[in-house]
């Protein structure tokens, strides 16, 4: 709880929130397979690319795949628009403590160093030790999650922190049951979030 026990915890997810993972899927696989059928960002419905892709057409979810698996994928992220100063802002803020909680890939070889890279790179390095790179966030204990992941589960069933669904093309249609709620880009009041679980 965020209270006058100590500063609040925020964590921030990566793909999807800091770092725009669907744009560049889509612009990799239209480039790499310009041939074939694609999902457009806003036909976009559910967290797995490749599921989608493989709906459309089997063999589609192993090329989708190869291309978020590629070297050079994960570091050449373009940053979510607003994402890089709402961190600086929130680095700065009293009584705040801010991490990025982010997962790796299964096939973690590219992905894990280039996304210390991209924090470096885009961030800084007093980000670099805020990365929490983990499979399961349920066990991270923090006030507030933002991330764009629609059901977050793991081995805690009750995590300490709210999930604020960030917006993005697979989870825009999905409709939250009270009293879940959303984050629908850095230009919406993240700030009135925090500040209400202060409150708390
Ligand atoms: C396979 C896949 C991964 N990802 C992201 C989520 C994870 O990063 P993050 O936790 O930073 O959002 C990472 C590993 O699964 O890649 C998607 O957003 N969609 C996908 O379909
Ligand atoms: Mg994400």
């Amino acid at each position: 709880m965020g209270s006058a026990a100590g500063p609040l915890r925020v964590l921030v997810d990566m793909d999807g929130v800091l770092a725009d993972f669907e744009g560049a899927v889509l612009r990799g696989f239209r480039a790499r397979f310009p041939g074939e059928p694609r999902v457009e960002l806003a036909a976009r419905r559910g967290f797995s690319v490749r599921e989608q892709y493989r709906c459309l057409r089997e063999d589609l979810a192993a090329k989708v795949a190869s291309v978020y698996e590629s070297p050079g994928f994960f570091l050449g992220l373009d940053p979510i628009p607003g994402a890089l100063e709402a961190m600086q802002e929130m680095i700065h803020m009293q009584d705040t403590e801010v991490f990025i909680c982010t997962s790796p890939l299964r096939k973690y070889e590219h992905c894990i160093v280039e996304k210390y890279k991209w924090v470096e790179k885009h961030l800084g390095p007093e980000f670099v030790e805020r990365i929490i790179l983990t499979r399961d966030k349920t066990v991270v204990s923090a006030d507030l999650l933002f991330d764009d992941k629609d059901t977050i589960r793991g081995a805690e069933l009750n995590p300490s922190w709210e999930h604020v669904l960030f917006t993005c093309c697979h989870n825009r249609h999905v409709q939250l049951q009270a009293p879940r709620r959303r984050l629908l880009s850095w230009a919406d009041d993240w700030k009135a979030i925090l500040e209400s679980k202060r409150r708390q």
